[in-house]
């Protein structure tokens, strides 16, 4: 039973082999690069290797003989080692992704076809190419004929522009990167003035490399460093080589000096360049030192106050303290400048006992807007009376509350307080409004970092509690000052009167309106009734006589013997209504008399005023209510 237990578990380990093998088989598949990832970085780092191999190797052994045939295996197995990088460089140049839209794109059709046809693509299969072969026709000792690996050479600038944009330290970097182009060319302008000695005859005057069959100079070692330096002297114009005497010699040094005289321009103008970049970093971390001195000098600004100025920018520089990070980050994306300062700042931030309590959110919008200052000792940081426009958050040192005599000291700030908070939030009651209550001195130098009125209101406008908060430590302190209105309480109720008795005499006003309105509608209606009334009057005058003429219509009807007309006429209620039905008749059947027209004209006007009265009242009563209604609301 065991042992089938025992194959059982070989066979789902063999099977969990299987795929494990299945699935790095298929994400080496798909493997792609990341151009701005660390692999790649990485891998251009090991690609300086073989690319810089060839740059110093191929023209040492080339023109070298010792060094060539000494040391033949080792050269021909690096060779071999550096081709097979250049092949794993190609691998990677065919999986390296690119980005499209923001995205990277993934797809290895692509990258090779994109590799394909890139201009890099020839360079690289010709940097590959395998001249080697011409081993076979020129002999093993022709290295020069893998000249063609130094095609591969835009990879080693690339790396070295890489590191460029990662390192600490640029400028050493941009040195760095000088020296070894200029050891390159005076190593390949040593190894050609070695061939070119060799050429003409070691030792056939003063100017080539003496006779190697001297012992002094026939060492391998010896030979390199001869040439090595007096190349080094042609390139770096110190000069002081033996005269040439032959025209190969006076070709070389001609050719040689031109290329000193670049180097040398290339040699100061980079170092030049670095050491204004020094300059200008300096000038972005710290106020200019000396233009403020010669401003100062230009104005007879007193001995004492320049001390004071120097001493600062002293302190500034020892301390490597910076005052204008919000200008020196300005170029970088929000977020990213708001990470940063919150990196740099929040853990004193969080410090400062109010915010302690506070959300994350609020410290993250005040830490951008914080902007460092640096106090020397005995320095004013705001005197009493003065309007605020900034409060203070103490980042370091301490700073004393003391009074106009500027020596009694009322209390002592230190680290992670703030101060400068009353005269810029309002408080109500706060006798001395926006002014500065006290006065506020730096005992030693103090770094602080100011926030500004408007940015402090705009951030607290969104988080009251801090707001309530910064205000009951400023009632406090008044409260001990006794600079907080103690009355507040009436006055308040002051307020209130005076509210509700504006309020009243709205209110008065309004119905004052409203009583017009009812007494001129009342008017109105008077008159109407009254118009109304002579009209009844009138129709009814007119009523009778058509009653009147009737009786005598019907009895000539009846006698003229056609299909008679029934007429029902209904006297109203009062405010009188006729309606009429007519029947089928002819001829005399369908006409009305004049007078019964009028008169049915004169009752349908009377109900037509009757209506739109009732209507007109209607609407004032609805309005009335509308109105009624509003006021209660108001009251
Ligand atoms: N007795 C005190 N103790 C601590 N801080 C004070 C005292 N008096 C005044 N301040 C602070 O000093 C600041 C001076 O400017 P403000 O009046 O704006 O706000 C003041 C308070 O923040």
């Amino acid at each position: 039973m065991s042992r089938w237990a025992q194959l059982l578990r070989w066979h789902r380990t063999q099977k969990e082999d299987e795929i494990n093998v299945a699935k790095n088989f298929t994400i080496w598949r798909e493997w792609v690069i990341d151009p701005s990832g660390d692999f790649y970085y990485g891998w251009l780092q090991f690609m300086t290797l073989p690319i810089s191999y060839n740059w110093v190797i191929i023209i040492c052994r080339s023109c070298f003989y010792d060094i060539e045939e000494n040391f033949l295996a080792v050269w021909l197995t690096l060779d071999y080692i550096s081709d097979l990088v250049y092949v794993a460089d190609t691998v990677v140049r065919f999986r390296t992704g690119f980005l499209e839209q923001g995205i990277l794109v993934c797809d290895l059709a692509r990258l090779k076809k994109r590799y394909l046809r890139s201009s890099r693509f020839p360079w690289d299969v010709a940097s590959l190419l395998p001249t080697d072969l011409l081993y076979l026709h020129l002999g093993v000792h022709s290295p020069l004929v893998r000249i063609n690996r130094l095609l591969r050479t835009p990879r080693l600038s690339e790396a070295l522009e890489r590191t460029e944009t990662r390192t600490s330290y640029p400028n050493v970097f941009r040195i760095a990167k000088l020296m070894l182009y200029i050891f390159l060319l005076i190593h390949w302008n040593g190894c050609i003035y070695f061939a070119l000695s060799n050429y003409l005859g070691f030792g056939i005057d003063a100017w080539v490399y003496p006779n190697v069959s001297d012992p002094d100079f026939g060492s391998t070692r010896r030979q390199y460093f001869y040439c090595f330096w007096f190349s080094s002297l042609i390139l770096t114009t110190i000069g002081d080589t033996p005269e040439p005497a032959l025209v190969e010699e006076y070709l070389f040094m001609v050719a040689d000096m031109l290329i000193a005289v670049l180097v040398f321009a290339s040699v100061v103008g980079n170092v030049g360049n670095v050491i204004t970049n020094l300059q200008s970093r300096d000038d972005v971390f710290f106020p200019n030192h000396e233009l403020v001195k010669s401003y100062l000098r230009s104005r007879r600004i007193s001995k004492d106050l320049r001390k004071r100025v120097d001493s600062w920018y002293q302190h500034l520089h020892i301390n490597k303290k910076i005052t204008r990070e919000n200008e020196i980050l300005q170029l970088l994306p929000d977020t990213l400048r708001t990470e940063i300062a919150v990196s740099v700042h929040l853990p004193i931030l969080s410090k400062v006992t109010i915010f302690q309590n506070c959300e994350t959110s609020l410290l993250e919008e005040l830490v951008v807007k914080l902007t460092p200052q640096v106090y020397s000792p005995g320095e004013y940081v705001c005197r009493k009376g003065d309007v605020g426009h900034e409060m203070y958050i103490i980042k370091d040192g301490k700073l004393a509350v003391v009074a106009d005599d500027g020596v009694t000291q009322f209390a002592v700030l230190g680290e992670g307080t703030f101060f400068g908070e009353i005269s810029i939030l309002n408080i109500k009651g706060n006798k001395s409004g926006n002014r500065r209550t006290a006065n506020i001195r730096s005992i030693g130098h103090s770094d602080l970092f100011s926030l500004s009125k408007e940015d402090l209101m705009h951030t607290l406008s969104e988080f009251p509690a801090a707001k309530q908060l910064l205000e009951e430590k400023g009632r406090q302190i008044l409260t001990k000052m006794g600079m907080l209105e103690e009355n507040l309480g009436e006055g308040e109720n002051e307020v209130k009167v005076e509210v509700r008795m504006q309020q009243l005499e709205e209110n008065l006003e309004a119905q004052q309106t409203k009583l017009a309105r009812l007494i001129a509608e009342l008017e109105s209606t008077a008159r109407k009734m009254e118009a109304r009334v002579d009209q009844l009057e009138l129709q009814t005058e007119g009523w009778e006589g058509i009653v009147a003429e009737g009786g005598e219509e019907e009895e000539a009807v009846e006698r003229g013997g056609g299909v008679g007309r029934r007429g029902e006429r209904e006297g109203g209620d009062g405010e009188g209504e006729v309606e009429g039905e007519r029947g089928e008749g002819d001829g005399a059947d369908g006409v009305e008399s004049k007078k019964e027209r009028e008169v049915k004209h004169g009752l349908k006007q009377v109900t037509e005023v009757d209506e739109s009265d009732r209507e007109e009242s209607k609407i004032g009563q609805e309005e009335d209510v509308d109105e009624d209604g509003a006021e209660r609301e108001e009251q």
